[in-house]
């Protein structure tokens, strides 16, 4: 569904990512792990199209992408930065980003995401007053309240209490089940084995392993995964 081509990206002297080749298969479930300073943001915002690569391409469908604009349409995304306007509402910030892709039914789709998010009593509070983990649940209701194809998370589970965990790991799993493409980013190794079917290691900004994750056990992987980002 999207390939990535030697994807590079470089920063004044600095190689952020190197030569990466990947392809995510529709209906897919990927991880990618890797340390601190890895690339893994980096690379999930220029598969998003918020930030270009210096080298390489992306295909959709088999289709060099040129503009991002059909890709965009299609993907949902959860990264720290998350799009939101801090002295906007939630309930506005749903409406701003729901008008701008032209969600159908946008009233309705806008109460289904907060009852999905558990956000119905936070809807009309102002967004930079709401607590970490309530800002990311918000930042999960914008992300798919278009209905996107392909979910981008970058550490989607971070501030989440542990009931809100389970259920957004429900709602990633129901919508998974209905083929969408998952592509999420997380330290949590758990959280990674449990919901992943294919997990690629980002080492100094190169894929170094790709894992079947019902191949390798956990613990195997950690070891190995250790050494790995550790050099041995
Ligand atoms: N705009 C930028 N200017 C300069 N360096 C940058 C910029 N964006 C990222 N970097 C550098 O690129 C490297 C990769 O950053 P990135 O955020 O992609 O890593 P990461 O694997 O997501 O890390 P973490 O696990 O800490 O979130 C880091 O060394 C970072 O300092």
């Amino acid at each position: 569904m999207i390939r990535l081509e030697n994807i590079s990206k470089v920063i004044g002297h600095r190689s952020i990512l190197r030569k990466v080749d990947l392809y995510i298969q529709q209906g897919e479930w990927l991880g990618i792990i890797g340390q601190n300073g890895a690339g893994k943001t980096t690379l999930l915002k220029i598969i998003a199209q918020l930030s270009r690569s210096t080298g390489g391409r992306i295909l959709y469908r088999e289709q060099p992408l040129d503009d991002g604009s059909v890709l965009k349409k299609e993907i949902g995304v959860v990264l720290e930065a998350s799009f939101l306007y801090s002295h906007l509402t939630v309930i506005e910030n749903l409406e701003f980003y729901g008008k701008l892709y032209d969600v159908d039914h946008l009233r309705e789709r806008i109460m289904e995401v907060l009852e999905l998010l558990g956000l119905e009593h936070a809807r009309k509070q102002i967004f930079c007053t709401l607590s970490k983990g309530m800002k990311q649940r918000v930042s999960i209701a914008r992300a798919i309240l278009h209905q996107p194809r392909i979910l981008l998370l970058d550490e989607p589970f971070d501030g989440l209490d542990e009931d809100t965990l389970m259920s957004v790991k429900r709602l990633f799993t129901d919508l998974h089940k209905k083929r969408t493409t998952i592509l999420m980013v997380s330290h949590a190794l758990e959280d990674i084995w449990e919901l992943c079917g294919r997990v690629a290691v980002l080492h100094e900004g190169e894929i170094i392993h790709e894992y079947v994750t019902a191949l390798e056990p956990l613990d195997a992987i950690r070891r190995k995964y250790c050494r790995v980002t550790a050099g041995g």
